[in-house]
């Protein structure tokens, strides 16, 4: 196969707000170029997973080769970089950015520019994109083209004058989209005759393939049973097979520069991928490596642990399994007192750990209990020493401690003039700091720094509810700060319930430690005697409920008549009692766990 020449190649993203259109225009530009038949069109493409399109969301990128005959007459490659839409995976937007020369920037005509819009076109910029805006759902009566082509000039400085007008639902005008991509946008460059440079975008784990790896050709030839090197680690693999996305996988000879494909090389696990890594020809290496990107980092902790312990082998082999396609997701092993054996596992924010989670139940059948959710704290002890703290139940004695420091992040909130009074409440109550309030057009934008650990437990469905949805929200994580943190430990009849345990800053304590404790009352049964809930950090109790004893027959109702009815009510007992653990002479019900541990505001 002959390379295709560098001037019939384009690359691109689309970036948007979330539920902007992104992955419906996706589906027309497939459509349309005709690259998948008709009837092998399922809405949404590009959303491999079920549970995304369940959840209409966007999580992994995926790529589409497109082939477009243009107004020129020429047959153009078009490669898509779809991207995820949600803040937990912003940095796969910059993955995919860095593959790509150009973006299309889709901005629903009628809501407008919002907070995603600006933090995704910032980091286009940054991977100096060239940038064609789109303005979709004009088919809408709301829509508004002039005033949001005013917008983005005015808000993005980006000339919005010949902005692309279309309806991704209708299929109006995606014929325009295509001519802007071929026209308007940069093919890539590259140089065919140096030896072989390219970019580790993505690689996930395939059934059938193995580890699949997908890459950005810079220079050089990818070709099939060549050895190639990472150039982060050394280690060498021979390429079985090469290819693209149509977005079928389909095998090809070799992938020249500027293109985007495919490689399998008998890669044991995707851990030995490092995204933003750069490949090489193994024998004739290149010496220096690609500008990469920034790795993810874990951000949000939480143990999780079967409720059954008896099915702790299925949720090793299941977490391994998970971690083969989701390199963001990070476990070690973990032994609690209360709940067992389990994993501590890290992930890129709440919505990532829900999907972990609603994974690891649905497609491992695996009965869960998620402790709570804990940012990563660094401590420094009095002697010097430096340590992050995952799981709260590891802080170490407050004497030994000099200082305990947490993460912050940077928040762009856009709300309605209506609802800025409430946002900037929930702001200031989350210990939040005003970086800058500010109009784009007529529309309030405030920009705080704000503790991580006060936004990843709520802040996001508060953030909607006190501004009936309106509000947008997008964040980037900005360093740590030395703060009054303390440990709460619950205690349930004196014992202390080590997974119940959290960090918390010193003046939300009381209330944090109040809430547990009702919380506990009301769900933990009555027993035969009486049982003090505490809440305390170190020695000091600052919160206290106590369930009073009863008596509790179940069966004396039954009038020992019926046998057969009091035998199923002993068994449906029983079977309720394999989902409790067991606190010295305490029973605490699994579903307490669950409710306890999730915080309310
Ligand atoms: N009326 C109208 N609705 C549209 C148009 N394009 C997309 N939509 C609808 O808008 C909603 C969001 O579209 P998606 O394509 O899923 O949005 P997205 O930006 O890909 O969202 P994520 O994948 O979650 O990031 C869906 O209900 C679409 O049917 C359009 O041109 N007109």
């Amino acid at each position: 196969m002959t390379d295709t020449p560098l001037s019939r190649i384009r690359n691109f993203s689309i970036i948007a707000h979330i539920d902007h259109g992104k992955s419906t225009l996706a589906d027309r530009l497939i459509q349309t170029t005709g690259t998948v038949a008709l009837r092998e069109m399922k809405e949404q493409l590009l959303d491999n997973m079920e549970l995304e399109r369940e959840r209409g969301i966007t999580i992994k990128a995926q790529t589409v080769r497109l082939q477009y005959k243009a107004q020129d007459g020429e047959t153009y490659i078009l490669n898509l970089m779809d991207t995820p839409g949600h803040v937990d995976f912003a940095y796969e937007v910059s993955r995919s950015l860095a593959a790509c020369e150009g973006s299309l920037l889709v901005v629903d005509a009628s809501q407008g520019v919002e907070a995603q819009t600006l933090a995704n076109v910032y980091q286009a910029l940054d991977a100096n994109h060239e940038i064609v805006p789109i303005l979709n759902k004009i088919d809408l009566p709301a829509a508004e083209p002039d005033r949001v082509k005013q917008q983005i000039e005015d808000v993005i400085g980006l000339d919005a004058s010949d902005a692309v007008l279309i309806s991704a639902k209708t299929s109006l005008n995606i014929e325009g989209v295509l001519e802007a991509i071929v026209t308007r946008l940069p093919p890539p460059t590259g140089d065919a005759d140096k030896t072989l440079t390219a970019l580790l975008v993505d690689s996930w784990y395939d059934a059938y393939l193995g580890v699949v790896v997908l890459v950005r050709v810079r220079d050089g030839h990818l070709r099939k049973g060549m050895k190639i090197r990472m150039m982060s680690n050394g280690s060498a693999h021979t390429v079985e097979q090469v290819g693209v996305f149509t977005p079928k996988m389909v095998a090809v000879d070799s992938l020249g520069p500027g293109e985007m494909g495919y490689v399998t090389a008998a890669i044991k696990t995707v851990a030995d991928t490092n995204v933003g890594d750069t490949l090489t020809d193994d024998r004739n290496p290149a010496t220096e490596a690609l500008p990469g990107f920034k790795p993810s980092i874990p951000v949000v902790w939480c143990g999780l642990y079967p409720v059954d312990a008896d099915d702790f082998e299925k949720l090793r082999e299941s977490v391994g399994k998970l971690r083969l396609n989701d390199s963001s997701f990070h476990y070690e092993m973990e032994n609690s007192a209360a709940l067992g054996l389990g994993y501590r596992c890290g992930f890129l924010g709440l919505l990532h750990l829900e999907i972990v989670q609603e994974r690891l139940s649905r497609e491992f059948d695996l009965d869960l209990i998620a402790t709570a959710p804990s940012v990563v704290y660094k401590i420094k002890r009095t002697n010097g020493e430096e340590m992050e703290l995952h799981n709260p139940a590891d802080m170490p004695d407050p004497s030994v401690i000099a200082e305990i420091s947490e993460p912050w992040i940077k928040a762009t909130i856009m709300v309605p003039e209506d609802y800025l009074g409430s946002v900037l409440t929930l702001c200031n109550e989350r210990r939040g700091v005003q970086v800058e309030l500010t109009y784009v057009g007529t529309r309030p934008m405030a920009v705080y720094r704000l503790p991580l650990n006060e936004v990843v437990f709520d802040f996001y469905d508060r953030l909607k509810s006190v501004s009936r949805g309106y509000a947008s929200f997008d964040y980037t994580v900005d360093g740590y700060e030395p703060g009054d943190l303390v440990k709460i430990s619950i205690l349930v009849n004196a014992e202390p319930v080590d997974a119940l345990s959290f960090m918390a800053h010193r003046t939300q304590a009381d209330r944090r430690g109040r809430q547990i404790c009702e919380k506990l009352k009301e769900l933990i049964p009555r027993q035969l005697f009486k049982i003090p809930i505490q809440a305390a950090i170190g020695g000091r109790v600052i919160a206290r409920e106590t369930i009073s004893a009863m008596s509790k027959d179940v069966t004396a109702k039954c009038y020992g008549g019926d046998i057969s009815r009091k035998r199923k009510l002993l068994d449906k007992q029983k079977e309720g009692k394999k989902r409790m653990r067991q606190f010295g002479k305490v029973e605490i019900p699994q579903s307490a766990f669950i409710a306890a541990l999730k915080m309310d505001a």
